[in-house]
């Protein structure tokens, strides 16, 4: 079942908050109020509950619901909140001005709850589709992981929490690649190709911890982040390399093995100020080496030792 959408409304009038907060419930949404604009831009700045509707009274003291709706759009989000403004000074040429600083929907005071609930859901539609667009462009078709931006984008982020954290940690990027994938095009077909692709997914996915990042990183190529030091990883990655090659991979009546294998630069908090590109420039040619070296095999170096080659 989808996440109830979560609604700020913001509002220094006490009675007008509750009113409006009572149509968000009866909406079958999340309330969240803030009774001035500056808690309004905190409960914003909060990573746990990001609003994604907001309703905003205009006239409020030290800063209009006009500046708040300016403050909040320039502010950066993944997925951008819908402002209804509300007012009770409803000149045509405030209605304009709102719009024009980013509001979203613009509705006069007192409210009409039946027509704000609908309203409500005309804003919960535009972030729906949204979610539905930033999911698309995050996660590969054929086998439901992040693709090749998504995998960067989470690297940096799981980077940026190993180069802030105060224990001294490591993180591992691994760079895998199926053994002979075109082979397995060439004899059996597209379709058992994709079949393959679907269950190593599948199979390195349930490897690693939920948090942990897997990804689609190009054709038979994947990129796997995980927490781990230098012994573990290599633990893992024989559990990941056995996962792969043990059981077959059937469709229709055919069934057949394959191998994988796996290049992991182990990053310390030393290392984070670096590119995330030479992480994984680092990763692929230690996943070379293995290739050369025979394939079905795992290649575990710091990212340091790497650098002093
Ligand atoms: N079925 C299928 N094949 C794909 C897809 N994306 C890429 N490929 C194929 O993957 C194959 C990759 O082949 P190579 O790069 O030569 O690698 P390999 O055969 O695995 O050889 P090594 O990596 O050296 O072990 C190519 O034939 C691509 O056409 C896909 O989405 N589905």
């Amino acid at each position: 079942m989808d996440k109830k959408m979560q609604v700020l409304v913001v509002d220094d009038n006490e009675i007008d908050c509750l009113t409006t907060g009572s149509f968000v419930e009866k909406a079958n949404m999340n309330l969240l109020v803030a009774n001035d604009p500056y808690s309004a831009l905190e409960i914003i700045a909060n990573q746990e509950i990001t609003p994604e509707i907001i309703v905003v009274d205009w006239i409020m003291p030290k800063m209009n619901g006009l500046e708040l709706c300016q403050k909040i759009r320039e502010l950066k989000f993944t997925i951008t909140p819908y402002i209804i403004m509300v007012t009770s000074n409803s000149l045509g040429e405030n209605e304009q001005n709102a719009l024009d600083v980013g509001a979203d929907d613009f509705i006069e005071k007192p409210i009409h709850g039946a027509i704000f609930i609908s309203r409500l859901r005309v804003g919960a539609r535009i972030i729906n589709l949204q979610k539905k667009l930033l999911s698309l462009a995050h996660t590969d078709e054929l086998t439901g992981l992040l693709n090749r931006r998504a995998a960067i984008d989470a690297c940096k982020t799981h980077l940026s929490r190993l180069a802030r954290t105060e224990v001294p940690l490591s993180h591992c990027l691994i760079i895998s690649d199926i053994d002979f994938f075109k082979k397995i095009n060439d004899t059996y077909g597209h379709e058992m190709g994709d079949r393959v692709l679907v269950d190593v997914s599948k199979r390195l996915r349930n490897s690693l911890r939920p948090f942990e990042t897997v990804a689609r990183f190009g054709g038979e190529e994947f990129l796997l982040y995980c927490e781990a030091n230098e012994k573990e990883i290599k633990l893992i990655l024989e559990r990941m390399r056995k996962a792969i090659c043990t059981d077959p991979y059937t469709l229709n009546d055919v069934s057949l093995n394959l191998t994988m294998s796996f290049g992991c630069v182990v990053i310390k908090q030393n290392d984070t100020h670096h590119d995330i590109n030479e992480f994984i420039k680092t990763a692929d040619s230690l996943l070379y080496e293995v290739k050369n070296a025979g394939r079905d095999n795992f290649k575990v170096a710091t990212f340091a030792s790497m650098k002093n080659d």
